[in-house]
């Protein structure tokens, strides 16, 4: 009996090797098949590049999550294009290209009949798969931002004005009364955050100021938009994370992902929900609270009342999205690019300009001679339309003037192509890809087949030495005079590409334009401001989160007003 037993165990053993024999050896198969095809029979093998990447997304995937913290794709990027030129493949199905003088080729061409679409891979990187920005597919994507499109027009925008300087004006009389004289030191990047926070949930929910008022200016709001992007790279790696993120506790998401630490912070914090009571919540539950007043609102048609609708009445308004795109659960997803969208970046630029203004006391003193003959009575800050003929403003705004005497520039500023960007703020630093799913694109000598993923951005397109000497130095005056690219065809300006470009391109650009030109005038032209204890290493782009963000352990640009 015994002996019967053992027997059967070992064959039972033997069975169990062999079976994993097998399996380890069709994985190995599997592994050499996949390489193999990777390597000589992938429709981009012919592309130069590194091995490893054609091999493995694996590849990006260590420069994203692990090399010196991740976040170090983008220079990674930047040291392959030295090696292998202009175009490189960088992942099995990836190529980028380095080379200005395409951008508009990749970006520019969208139409019904050549549709360029966006990859899967960074469909789930911000967790909003259904927004606009994720939409990969051209014709979903069309109609989504038709949607909205009018709600962000160059003269509807005009008419946020009034509001935006009212929201200017009250960070102004903070500064005067709290700070002024005090030594209490001004973070600016929150302070920006309250200005473009609370001008964003006043367009897409119709709120009251309210962020602008916190102590500190740190509102939970716009600091949780701002703790989402940590978890963009291990959204993209894992895309799993995004629906599972929410139902694990947060001792045990901690543990397992520390980068999710913001996300976590964000649960445990109070928001504002009005300028007087407060409310233990998180920050998709705020959203899909507001969404589902405003579809209320939508239902019982109160909001025809307001002179104020939201972008979100709007897009139930429309009559262009099918029911589907026009469910809770997606609108709190654009509700969520909308806000991300609308604070980070512009409160980006903003700190960007405000620092490089700063350390440099010819810059600020040109630009305050110029504000104090533009604008004699600083309690009458111009419109953003007088604001946008002050040269040297528009020089810091843009680092880029708009040349008004030119009359090429100025048709190809009013182009829906082009629109002027602060270069150093660089908006996304992670590289955009487009999908043209029918045609074939041809760059110098190859020919790139359909749906294959291209890939550019505007760090590559900021930082060529060819267009911009000197290209990590802030200099305005490299735009005054009416300044051509390096080929003598195109306006300088063609090389900023901050806000994308074409049918993709950024939605709320007029927006962040008018921001930064309001908030620096008025700032600017009323206060005067010292940086504390602040450097260049606290603006310089050294981690890819999406957007640029400085060295790890950056306390921020920060001031005095004297
Ligand atoms: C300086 C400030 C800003 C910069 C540099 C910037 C940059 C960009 C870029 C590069 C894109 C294209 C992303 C891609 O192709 O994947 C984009 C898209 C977008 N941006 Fe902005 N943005 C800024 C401010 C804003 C503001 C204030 C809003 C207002 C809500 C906004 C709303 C959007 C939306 C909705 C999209 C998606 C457009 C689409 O997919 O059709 N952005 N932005």
């Amino acid at each position: 009996m015994d002996l019967f037993f053992v027997a059967s165990e070992a064959t039972m053993l033997w069975t169990a090797t062999r079976l994993i024999l097998l399996v380890a050896f069709i994985l190995l198969l599997h592994c050499l098949r996949l390489v193999i095809t990777r390597l000589y029979f992938s429709p981009i093998a012919k592309f130069p590049g590194p091995r490893l990447a054609a091999i493995s997304y694996w590849y990006e995937g260590y420069y994203d999550l692990l090399s010196q913290g991740g976040g170090q794709f983008a220079f990674q990027l930047k040291r392959l294009h030295g090696i292998y030129g202009p175009i490189v493949r960088i992942s099995p199905d990836e190529l980028h290209i380095d080379d200005p003088d395409y951008y508009s080729e990749i970006f520019c061409n969208s139409h019904p009949s050549r549709p360029i679409d966006k990859t899967d891979l960074f469909k789930y990187r911000l967790n909003i798969a259904e927004s606009i920005v994720s939409t990969v597919s051209a014709e979903d994507h069309r109609l989504r931002r038709a949607a909205v499109a009018p709600f962000f027009s160059k003269a509807r925008t005009r008419g946020y004005n009034v509001e935006l300087q009212r929201i200017a004006d009250r960070i102004s009389h903070r500064l005067s009364t709290e700070y002024s004289g005090t030594g209490r030191v001004v973070h600016v990047t929150h302070m920006w955050s309250s200005f473009t926070g609370d001008m964003i949930r006043k367009l897409a929910f119709g709120l009251p100021i309210t962020f602008c008022d916190a102590p500190g200016f740190v509102s939970p709001f716009p600091a949780a938009m701002a703790s989402f992007i940590h978890l963009a790279h291990y959204s993209t790696h894992f895309r799993f994370l995004g629906s599972i993120i929410e139902s694990v506790p947060d001792s045990i998401l901690l543990f397992l992902l520390p980068a999710a630490r913001g996300i976590i912070e964000y649960r445990q914090v109070m928001l504002y929900h009005d300028q007087f009571s407060f409310k233990i919540s998180n920050l998709i539950q705020e959203l899909r609270r507001q969404i589902k007043v405003i579809l209320a609102s939508h239902k019982s048609d109160e909001h025809k009342a307001s002179d104020h609708p939201t972008i979100f009445h709007e897009i139930l308004a429309s009559g262009l999205l099918p029911p589907k795109d026009l469910s809770f659960d997606r609108l709190t997803q654009e509700a969520m690019l909308l806000n991300g969208a609308g604070i980070e970046t512009t409160s980006w630029s903003l700190t960007i300009a405000t620092f490089y203004i700063l350390s440099n006391p010819s810059i600020e003193n040109r630009l305050k001679e110029e504000l104090m003959s533009a604008v004699p009575n600083p309690a009458e800050i111009l419109p953003w339309g007088a604001l946008e003929q002050l040269p040297y403003l528009s020089a810091i705004v843009n680092e880029g003037t708009l040349v008004r005497d030119e009359p090429n520039l100025v048709a190809h500023m009013q182009s829906s192509h082009f629109r002027p960007a602060l270069r150093l703020s660089f908006g996304s630093v992670q590289r955009l890809p487009r999908v043209n799913r029918l045609a074939t694109w041809v760059y110098k000598d190859y020919e790139i087949p359909p749906n294959t993923p291209v890939s550019m951005d505007a760090y590559h397109t900021h930082t060529d030495e060819r267009i911009f000497p000197d290209p990590l130095e802030f200099r305005p005056e490299r735009w005054l005079g009416d300044p051509m690219g390096p080929d003598g065809i195109h306006p300088l300006s063609h090389y900023l590409v901050s806000f994308s470009r074409g049918a993709r391109g950024c939605l709320g650009m007029d927006l962040a334009v008018m921001e930064v030109y309001v908030g620096l005038a008025t700032i600017f032209r009323r206060h005067n401001m010292r940086l504390f204890e602040t450097t260049r290493a606290d603006v310089d782009f050294a981690i890819d989160l999406v957007k640029p963000v400085p060295k790890r352990g950056s306390k921020g640009v920060r001031v005095t007003i004297t």
